[in-house]
């Protein structure tokens, strides 16, 4: 993907990259978890990559009612009309469109809600709660990919404390999903006792993990009361998700709270500066 939006660049980069950050030239997401139209639009303002929608208060992975997703598919549509407005040199001050995410619940009544998906969201997510089997794991993308539809991408998804929600282990999610073809994967808590992905499974693990996506071509996003202090300390133990997925950290009294404007930013910022980082000059990567 690089290589097609950056050729010159990216062919330098291929010599001079060293293995001080395996990251160097690619481009970190952020995704928030937000609940209600309110929070959207501060997401949107705030300029979020990926927006999901998701009911903290009702479990790890509970979608909220779907007219909140409707509402969100309208703003979505009425914000690609602006922008190409703003791209025939109108005003520049409107906002990129995020992309959209979806959480639909868990393997055990996702399908109450999924068929009203609207197909302007880019990704949906499903639990892997009481799946206890390969077999069982794969039914279950089977049968959601199908009701979603093509223009929504399933994205997998990986429990970092799955002895509490009885599922298989994060690396063997992660290594079905490669195998049953999935461009993303996510790890996060299913419990949300505020400990968090890292201290479930250790550097180790996600060093593991990371390499289990990477060679199956898949982004993975790391999820799970993740707080940017925690940045800094994966970067050094070589971990490097493609996405990090946050909620609790960016809302005041924790994820059942109200989204933060403050805390929003910091992490909107901090990405930026990765990608600067990142796209800097070459010396620096
Ligand atoms: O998809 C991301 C989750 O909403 C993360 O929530 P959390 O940061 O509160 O664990």
């Amino acid at each position: 993907m690089v290589a097609i939006a950056y050729p010159v660049y990216a062919a330098i980069a291929i010599v001079s990259v060293s293995v001080k950050n395996e990251k160097c030239c690619s481009v970190t997401d952020l995704l928030v978890s937000v609940r209600d139209d309110c929070e959207f639009q501060d997401a949107i303002a705030t300029g979020v990559g990926i927006i999901d929608f998701k009911e903290p208060r009702h479990g790890a992975l509970a979608p909220v009612d779907p007219t909140v997703w409707h509402s969100a598919a309208l703003r979505i549509t009425e914000l690609n009309q602006l922008n190409r407005f703003t791209a025939a040199g109108g005003d520049s001050l409107i906002p990129a469109r995020p992309r959209l995410s979806a959480a639909l619940g868990e393997a055990e009544g996702w399908q109450a809600v999924a068929s009203q998906l609207p197909r302007t969201f880019d990704f949906a997510k499903i639990g892997p709660s009481q799946i206890k089997t390969a077999a069982a794991m794969q039914g279950l993308w089977e049968s959601a990919s199908q009701c979603i539809g093509p223009t929504t991408e399933l994205v997998a998804v990986a429990y970092a404390d799955s002895d509490s929600a009885a599922c298989l282990p994060a690396e063997q999610v992660f290594q079905l999903a490669g195998e049953f073809g999935f461009r993303r994967c996510l790890i996060d808590t299913f419990s949300k006792t505020g400990r968090s992905s890292i201290e479930y499974l250790g550097y180790e693990r996600l060093r593991t993990i990371g390499q289990i996506a990477k060679q199956a071509s898949m982004k993975w996003s790391l999820a799970g009361s993740i707080r940017i202090a925690m940045i800094d300390s994966l970067i050094s133990e070589r971990i490097f998700p493609d996405c990090y997925a946050v909620r609790g950290d960016v809302c005041h009294q924790g994820r059942s709270g109200r989204l933060c404007a403050s805390r929003l930013k910091q992490w909107v910022d901090r990405m930026a500066l990765m990608h600067s980082r990142s796209f800097g000059p070459i010396e620096s990567c």
